[in-house]
């Protein structure tokens, strides 16, 4: 399950190999995508690929795990800023070709249902990336989260909050609610990739090794899926035992 990788640069070349071969066989291919940090090298490098092969996306969709309620598209912090300036504006795809949630509708419970019915409507998508939370979220599923849940609206826990207050000027900005993408529609992926990098990611490494399935700790889902890769850094590997460890 755990397959670890020199370092984060390693790990974004791996991916960014097979999300090419998986485009270049399946045009249409829909992918999952994530923010965070530890998609930034990804995307740097998926980006690179992309343009010095002039990799056909005309066909490819787009389905962000989550996005902030009460941050517009144009603010910096939100998560649809994040994928146009790592990724999607240089790649040149197209509104249509991109879903996040909204999270400045004045609905967000009917957002929440619409978004789950794009969802539906694509019924899994090829490829899922996630980063993991300190305290085991996916997207922004928070521990507690039924593992059947759809698209909803999620109270941010404190600890969340203060983790992504290092991007927001004072820990009050930071929204209290998010759109996130639900549990079961992570399942649905045909394949899933959790990527873990650096040594603040190594205890919550452990403890997804050693829990069971428990809704108290949303990462351990994945452990269900037949088709889950856990990508780690050294440093992220640092507590795990060494025969879960597969090093490339
Ligand atoms: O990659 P980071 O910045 O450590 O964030 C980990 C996870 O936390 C989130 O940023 C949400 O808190 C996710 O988008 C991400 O997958």
């Amino acid at each position: 399950m755990f397959v670890v990788f020199s370092n984060a640069h390693a790990i974004a070349d791996y991916l960014t190999d097979h999300i090419a071969q998986q485009i270049r066989t399946k045009p249409t291919t829909s992918l999952g995508l994530a923010t965070g940090s530890t998609m930034e090298p990804i995307y740097a490098r998926l980006l690179q690929r992309i343009q010095a092969e002039a990799l056909d996306l005309s066909q490819i969709t787009t389905f962000n795990l989550d996005e902030y309620i009460g941050l517009a598209p144009d603010h910096p912090q939100s998560y649809f800023y994040f994928m146009q300036h790592h990724l999607f504006a240089a790649v040149g795809l197209q509104p249509g070709q991109v879903h996040l949630p909204c999270g400045v509708c004045s609905d967000a419970e009917q957002e929440c249902q619409d978004y789950a019915a794009k969802l539906a409507r694509v019924g899994g998508l090829d490829i899922q990336l996630l980063g993991i939370g300190s305290n085991g979220h996916i997207g922004f599923n928070e521990p507690g989260t039924p593992f059947d849940s759809r698209t909803h609206v999620v109270a941010l826990s404190e600890k969340t909050r203060r983790d992504n207050g290092r991007f927001f000027e004072r820990f009050e900005d930071v929204p209290t609610h998010a759109i996130t993408m639900g549990i079961a529609e992570i399942l649905s992926a045909k394949e899933i990739f959790l990527v873990a990098t650096g040594r603040h990611k190594a205890d919550i490494m452990a403890r997804l090794y050693e829990s069971g399935i428990d809704e108290q700790l949303p990462a351990s889902a994945l452990k269900q899926h037949a088709h889950l890769r856990v990508l780690v850094d050294e440093a992220a590997a640092e507590l795990l035992p060494t025969h879960v460890k597969t090093v490339v």
